[in-house]
């Protein structure tokens, strides 16, 4: 594995979670515990989804990337909608934070959740915003199919993680179940175009934040200028991990539910550096898990006591989201 995960990031095997016994379990869960509390994040690695699905998925999306600029607005987000391809300087994600930015130096592409039925969760309008239909780029042959593969492995290790989450906090393993079972994640593919020229000043390849949902996992291609994650002491700690292993970190959500006992960490990801050599292309893969959007979030009595209060007033999965994106632009006005 390469030498830049910082020692700090702690590096989590989920298979003893999901085929062990109930000690293997129990100490994977502690694992957890412990990295959620102190910087939350971790390389989890052990997830069970093959490679050929995370490399189909990142070779599709790179293709799509390739296509002429007409041809990738063709899958433009609708009015007010925020999957299909929003273009360079489209979001920017400190503006998710109140913070006045310029926009981040990135093209994406996203599809919400992928399977649904007839159920009025799916159908009424309110589902339908939440889980548009995908517009599948029909240049990329296998793109369909790659990415629906792809998107139901990465739901289904976040699954397992909501699980070894509830273990953690000291809940039923089925916790979350009923909470995540309909759950509005999206998969985000990031493009971080080669930088020819310097950036502006503050502009990053995407500004500080923190993710808006309960986990968020995420695949990286190596390249200059990556993720980076801030301590506590404001400095930041690179991250880079090959692609087959998922960087997981903990989402707004999963502290709300914690009541901060778990950190939703800033993190960014930074400009190759001037002197980079070649070409400093980036691609990520983001599955962004996100609760159903009727589940509420408020904070556990396990996490609140007399000295411990709630900090958080109670919300939804689908209102903590729009809100959110919202305020970065993620959703095309
Ligand atoms: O591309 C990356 O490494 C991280 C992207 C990210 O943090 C985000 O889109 O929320
Ligand atoms: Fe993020």
């Amino acid at each position: 594995m390469s030498q830049s995960i910082p020692s700090e990031i702690p590096v989590i095997d989920l298979r003893p979670f999901v085929e062990g016994d109930e000690a293997g379990s129990r100490a994977v869960a502690a694992e957890f515990d412990r990295a959620c509390r102190d910087l939350g994040f971790v390389v989890v690695v052990g997830h069970g989804v093959p490679q050929d699905v995370i490399e189909a998925a990142h070779r599709t999306s790179r293709a799509f990337f390739d296509l002429d600029l007409a041809a990738r607005e063709r899958y433009a987000a609708p009015p007010g909608g925020f999957v299909g391809y929003r273009g360079l300087g489209a979001e920017g994600l400190a503006y998710s934070l109140d913070q006045e930015s310029v926009p981040d130096l990135k093209e994406t592409y996203t599809v919400g959740r992928i399977d649904r039925d007839d159920d009025p969760y799916f159908t009424s309008p309110v589902g339908r915003m939440y889980m548009p239909d995908p517009t599948w780029p029909t240049e990329v042959s296998g793109f369909a199919g790659a990415w629906t593969e792809f998107y139901r492995a990465m739901d289904r290790v976040a699954t397992e993680l909501m699980r070894a989450f509830a273990v953690s906090l000291a809940l039923p393993r089925g916790y979350f179940d009923d909470k995540i079972d309909r759950s509005i994640s999206c998969v985000r593919a990031l493009n971080y175009p080669h930088q020819s020229t310097p950036a502006q000043p503050n502009q990053l390849r995407a500004g500080a934040h923190t993710d808006y949902g309960s986990l968020t996992l995420l695949s990286m291609d190596d390249a200059p200028g990556g993720l980076e994650v801030q301590r506590d002491d404001g400095s930041w700690a690179a991250v880079r991990v090959p692609p087959e292993a998922f960087v997981m970190n903990v989402g707004d959500l999963m502290a709300q539910w914690t009541n901060d006992h778990w950190r939703s960490t800033m993190h960014r990801v930074a400009n190759p550096p001037p002197d980079a050599q070649g070409s400093t292309r980036r691609q990520s893969l983001v599955f962004f898990h996100q609760p159903n959007y009727d589940a509420e979030v408020v904070p556990l009595p396990s996490c609140c006591g007399p000295d411990d209060p709630p900090k958080y007033a109670r919300t939804t999965s689908g209102e903590h989201l729009f809100m959110k994106m919202t305020k970065a632009k993620n959703l095309n006005v």
